[in-house]
């Protein structure tokens, strides 16, 4: 019986690009993933382990970040042309790329030109306790994922033997909302409610000069207690959706904050409350 090689292709799939175009304050983003396939003569890498005509998987996500600070990201389909015919033309051993991206799309937050939200994200949602006497309604949302290019930093905290994160002044601040708010006022109109409350947290995440995202959290629940008097408690669980400026250094690029790593995981998770304190707690609420 003979044992042959199929078909096979490999790449480096999924890098998480972000390129901002900066226009004085008004910025522009493209935030792609993107994922890379490419065949050609790779029967000796899996047949003997001679890695002779393999384009590292590694080099190959370089070259994603490296070709979004050098030619920037005019389109999808603009930028998986470049990179396909680059990986083609530049190594014989390479016949064929694939690469395959998907494009997130962002909607301006009309408060700064930096500020955004991911179009189309989030979930609505309302939960009702009620004991045959008391009834509670808190209403909220989730994924609504939203970005800051400008306005935020984060330096002075603690510092001990294993930190080693650098002070920033500049950093791109993304997060995905994830908020309840509960009603003293079980008469509200919940549709004009709902709008109002969702407006207000995004007016206040563009509107505020973030120091940390635990900052941006409080400005978010005070902002709707302010607004909205019959709603006496905001519960706010945002991760820290890091974005790491790549160090194109080693490829002769500088990178003054224009080309980003989106790194899913792990992330910071920042929660908290914030409440009118006249207002007598009721966990049973959250029940
Ligand atoms: O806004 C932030 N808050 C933190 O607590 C924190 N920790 C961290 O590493 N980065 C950040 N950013």
């Amino acid at each position: 019986m003979g044992i042959t090689l199929g078909p096979n292709q490999y790449g480096k799939a999924e890098t998480r690009v972000v390129r901002v175009n900066r226009h004085g304050d008004h910025h522009e983003i493209k935030d792609l993933n993107v994922s890379v396939a490419l065949s050609g003569e790779m029967t000796a890498v899996h047949l003997t382990g001679d890695n002779a005509a393999v384009l590292p998987t590694d080099t190959q996500k370089n070259t994603v970040f490296a070709f979004a600070r050098e030619h920037g990201i005019a389109s999808a389909e603009a930028f998986g042309l470049l990179l396909a015919r680059h990986f083609v033309r530049s190594q014989p051993t390479v016949h064929r790329a694939r690469v395959s991206v998907e494009e997130y799309a962002w909607d301006r937050i009309p408060v700064t030109g930096h500020s955004f939200v991911r179009r189309g994200q989030e979930v609505r949602t309302a939960r009702v306790a009620h004991d045959g006497e008391r009834t509670h309604v808190v209403s909220g949302l989730r994924d609504l994922t939203v970005l800051n290019s400008a306005g935020s930093e984060f330096w002075g905290f603690l510092k001990d033997e294993y930190t080693t994160l650098p002070e920033t002044r500049d950093r791109i601040l993304a997060t995905v909302v994830n908020a309840e708010w509960r009603h003293t006022d079980l008469g509200t109109a919940w549709d004009t409610s709902y709008g109002t409350v969702r407006g207000l947290l995004l007016e206040a995440f563009a509107g505020t000069h973030s120091l940390s995202l635990q900052q941006t959290l409080y400005a978010m629940g005070r902002r709707v207690l302010e607004e909205c008097p019959s709603i006496c408690e905001v519960r706010l669980s945002m991760p820290n959706k890091h974005h790491f400026a790549v160090d194109l250094e080693a490829f002769g690029l500088d990178n003054p904050n224009e080309v980003f790593h989106a790194a899913d995981r792990p992330y910071g998770l920042i929660e908290g409350s914030v409440l009118r304190d006249d207002v007598p707690a009721a966990e049973e609420a959250w029940w």
